[in-house]
């Protein structure tokens, strides 16, 4: 039966404050304006599979924003995000003001990839209460271009985007299936590697003090006789979809000594609300619900749809000790090429260089964004001198393809949204390892680190599996480097557009003034670096600065912050009428 697409078109009208664009990681504002963009992307995704003859995905998700925001997040056949080419597209048929500009855009999208029907769309959401409308949008979006929409599943992000990529390569894609794989490599990791039979050919880390980054070779540490020691680690689940998620992995993990204490699993509390992974980065405090949590040991955060995770350690008062993407990233940096030295315990101690490529052919690489500590820019530069550092801009969609260039490509966040992926000819290369090798170990890690998108039970795999490797504890991983005093701000604009940036972010184009008046304010800063960007996801410009101390660093950001609201043009009541001049909290904030 033939459907009647713009009767759909005009039944899901794009509302009069929505203005849709697609940002950081798709589209996103409150919920209550979304339901035309999701119904128009689902039956742009529908057309993409249809035209690509694979299946394509939609999560509906606001991430780490609040409960009453959500969003659309589109994956590609191959997992990732959706193709940087089509986001022009997206844009132009979500912003189409009528059902009849909307259906023209369809249209042009048809011809131009000569697609007639739609294909099949996978369907997922997080906990938002505004998830089943939103779904039922995105369900008649798919189906009024002739597509299958499948019913909409309780997903973390990451699971969807694995599931898109598995079941387009022919593979097991079910949720039972995901666990199977990142767990069951977990599991053969630490059994084959990790048993007191194979600790002898490793050699335990030396922890350097900062500042002073003495040779591996010297430290004076005993060969380890067993690695894997019981864990507990409390994990902030941001009350959101990935509380669920961790309490089933949680089960099979116990097995092997690793225990999950659940917190902010969204039996009380709000959505993201004062705990995740962005309250914590954001604010370096600790999340709410960890009252009872004890000063020192080992905590983790996720955020609101469970795609990154940061590490920490709650101090006596309310501070912590953060351990963030750029961390992480450093930590699978070092584990990677220890494996790639594949050092063997009859080699001699003085053979070991932790810099040096163990396999010449092996091209790795970190990439990071603007965000990045430079702390950490600096330890891979002088310590882990065989990988490459890299920096793109902000939104995993950069920092993938980037990471896609190298064999092995660690992305990461500062704020912990990243993954490991690994080359198609490395991974055939890794095929042909025996048991035990270091071929196969990275072929485990390739498992366990989701292949298609940040995922933060990968990481919480990782970084347990690289900490009991190495036999390191968490202060081994701090002690590696000391971050740099930053601050990060926000600050609430009327039309976000006029900021643009050069240099993967890091410069401004406009407003014209504004980057001569950030070089002069950093100039005058010991180790200070600042810039200034737009958001991609909500309506504010996000203000970055780091110092040689945190007085520095907060003073930095404050004086930029400042000078944002007179280099914007007067506030004009655009931006779904969010603001008219600017808002009470910003003037409150700014005195
Ligand atoms: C500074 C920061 O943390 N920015 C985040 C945030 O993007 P913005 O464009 O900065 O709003 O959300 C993105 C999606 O989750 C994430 O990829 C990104 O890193
Ligand atoms: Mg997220």
């Amino acid at each position: 039966m033939a459907v009647d697409l713009l009767g759909q078109l005009r039944l899901y009208p794009l509302h009069e404050d929505a203005k849709p664009s697609y940002g950081t990681a798709g589209f996103r504002s409150r919920a209550e304006l979304l339901p035309s963009t999701v119904f128009r992307c689902g039956a742009l995704m529908a057309l993409r599979a249809g035209a690509l003859r694979q299946v394509t995905g939609i999560v509906i998700t606001a991430s780490h924003n609040p409960e009453q925001d959500n969003g659309v997040k589109l994956v590609d056949p191959s997992g990732n995000m959706l193709d940087s080419t089509w986001e022009g597209m997206a844009d132009a048929l979500c912003q189409a003001k009528t059902g009849h500009r909307a259906m023209q855009e369809l249209t042009r999208i048809k011809q131009t990839w000569n697609v007639t029907t739609g294909g099949t769309v996978m369907l997922a959401h997080d906990t938002r209460s505004s998830a089943n409308s939103l779904c039922q949008a995105a369900s008649a979006g798919v189906a009024a271009v002739a597509g299958t929409a499948e019913a909409p599943l309780l997903l973390a992000t990451p699971q969807l985007h694995w599931m898109v990529a598995q079941r387009n390569q022919g593979q097991p894609y079910s949720e039972a299936d995901y666990f199977d794989s990142l767990l069951g490599a977990f599991e053969q990791l630490v059994s084959t590697f990790c048993s007191s039979a194979s600790a002898q050919f490793w050699r335990p880390a030396f922890p350097p003090s900062p500042g002073k980054r003495q040779s591996p070779d010297s430290a004076d540490f005993p060969l380890l006789t067993h690695l894997f020691v019981p864990q507990e680690v409390s994990v902030d689940a941001a009350n959101g979809v990935g509380a669920s998620k961790l309490a089933v992995a949680s089960k099979r993990l116990n097995l092997l000594g690793l225990s999950i204490k659940l917190l902010n699993d969204g039996k009380a509390g709000g959505l993201n609300s004062n705990c995740g992974a962005d309250y914590v980065q954001k604010e370096q405090a600790c999340p709410s619900g960890f009252r009872s949590v004890i000063p020192g040991s080992r905590c983790a955060s996720i955020d609101g749809d469970a795609d990154r995770l940061l590490y920490f350690v709650p101090h006596k008062t309310r501070g912590i000790e953060l351990l963030d993407g750029d961390r992480i990233a450093v930590l699978a940096a070092t584990l990677l090429n220890r494996i790639l030295q594949g050092r063997p315990a009859a080699l001699p101690d003085s053979s070991f260089q932790e810099g040096a490529a163990g396999n010449e052919q092996v091209q790795m690489g970190i990439v990071q964004t603007a965000y990045a500590n430079g702390a950490s820019t600096a330890y891979v530069h002088d310590c882990l001198t065989s990988c490459k550092v890299v920096s793109t801009p902000t939104g995993v969609k950069h920092l993938h393809h980037a990471a896609a260039a190298f064999n092995i490509g660690i992305y990461y966040e500062a704020n912990g949204h990243g993954t490991i992926l690994f080359s198609p000819d490395m991974l055939a290369m890794l095929r042909q390892g025996q048991q035990g090798s270091w071929q196969q170990e990275l072929s485990l890690l390739s498992k366990l680190m989701n292949q298609a998108v940040g995922d933060a039970l990968s990481g919480l795999l990782l970084v347990e599996y690289a900490l009991g490797r190495l036999g390191w504890g968490l202060q081994d991983w701090i002690d590696l480097y000391q971050d740099l005093p930053s601050r990060q701000l926000k600050v609430p604009v009327p039309d976000r557009s006029v900021f643009t940036t050069t240099h993967a972010e890091m410069r401004l184009l406009t407003p014209n003034a504004l980057q001569g008046l950030i070089d002069s304010s950093v100039a005058v800063v010991e180790k200070g670096r600042c810039f200034v960007r737009p958001s991609g996801t909500e309506n504010v410009v996000r203000v970055y600065a780091e110092a040689a101390s945190q007085t520095e660093a907060d003073k930095l950001a404050n004086t930029i912050a400042q000078l944002i609201p007179e280099h914007c043009p007067v506030a004009s009541n655009r931006s779904g009428g969010a603001y008219s001049g600017w808002p009470e909290s910003l003037k409150r904030w700014l005195t």
